[in-house]
């Protein structure tokens, strides 16, 4: 998919719905909302506020069975990114984008062999260099190795590789920092941060922590309940908060930033 002019409507949702099969109600919508091209965007919420069904939505990557209401339109391409290739995605837990079996090497060279048309030999330094550029230490050796032979954090820089590998124009990041702790965190936004700039990527990144969505987003979509209560640019939603969702997020953040009691910091 040739990358679509900045700031052109990438994509356009209107009276979007889903509804997982067997479910009573909506898991989400109905949501209106547009997507720019180039943009980087986080969509926050609490716990089952519907952001992982809005994002999988968007990457055509809902589960088998879940019914889809309203419109989701690509204006700019003209048709739906093909996951893998136009769309990479990263989930949270990097269980879900890795395969256990694959060596790391197969499946960061597998997205360029697939849809890049690579012969075995050029995916494998593709991949290679892939790691090399999420900061992966000692590339010729990763790619033997397995999932499980590595930490959380470097598994999760695998999985950018991966959804990276085949250039993709839009990135989505489910709570891909969320098992991580603080300091691991911070590098991968950071990653995820001059990744995505470096090649003009599209960028959708959830989170339900308005600290990490301030620092990498220009735009929050705030999810509660199934719905979008609030968008805006994101120091806006920072310093002027309108829905209760939004508050709540940015109370819980502030709440995580006081210093312990001096009695609970004891060892
Ligand atoms: N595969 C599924 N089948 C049925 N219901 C689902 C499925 N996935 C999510 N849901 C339901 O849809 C609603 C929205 O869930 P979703 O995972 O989108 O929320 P979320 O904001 O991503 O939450 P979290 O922060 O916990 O990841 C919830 O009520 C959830 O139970
Ligand atoms: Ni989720």
């Amino acid at each position: 998919m040739t990358p679509p002019r900045t700031g052109a409507s990438l994509c356009r949702l209107r009276a979007l719905g889903v509804r997982y099969a067997g479910a009573a109600h909506p898991a989400l919508g109905p949501i209106d909302f547009d997507i720019a091209a180039g943009e980087r965007l986080a969509i926050i919420g609490e716990s089952g506020s519907g952001k992982s069904t809005l994002a999988r939505a968007i990457a055509g990557l809902l589960p088998a069975g879940a019914e889809l209401t309203g419109t989701l339109d690509w204006p700019a391409a003209g048709r739906r990114p093909t996951p893998g290739r136009d769309l990479g995605y990263v989930f949270q837990d990097p269980g879900q984008s890795l395969n256990p079996v694959l060596t790391i090497g197969e499946q960061v060279a597998e997205g360029a062999r697939h849809h890049l048309g690579l012969s075995g030999r050029a995916a494998r330094a593709h991949a290679a260099d892939l790691l090399t550029q999420v900061h992966l230490p000692d590339p010729g050796r990763l790619l033997a190795a397995y999932p499980h032979q590595i930490s959380g954090g470097q598994r999760q820089r695998v999985a950018i590789a991966a959804a990276i590998a085949a250039g993709p124009a839009i990135l989505i990041a489910d709570e891909v920092t969320s098992a991580l702790d603080t300091t691991v965190q911070a590098a991968i936004v950071a990653l995820l941060d001059a990744l995505t700039r470096d090649r003009g990527m599209t960028l959708i990144f959830v989170t339900h922590d308005m600290a990490l969505a301030a620092q990498l987003a220009g735009r929050i979509a705030v999810m509660g309940a199934g719905r979008l209560v609030e968008a805006g640019r994101a120091g806006d939603i920072l310093q002027r908060p309108i829905s209760t969702e939004a508050r709540r997020l940015l109370n819980a953040h502030i709440d995580l930033d006081t210093p312990p009691l001096i009695g609970e910091a004891a060892p």
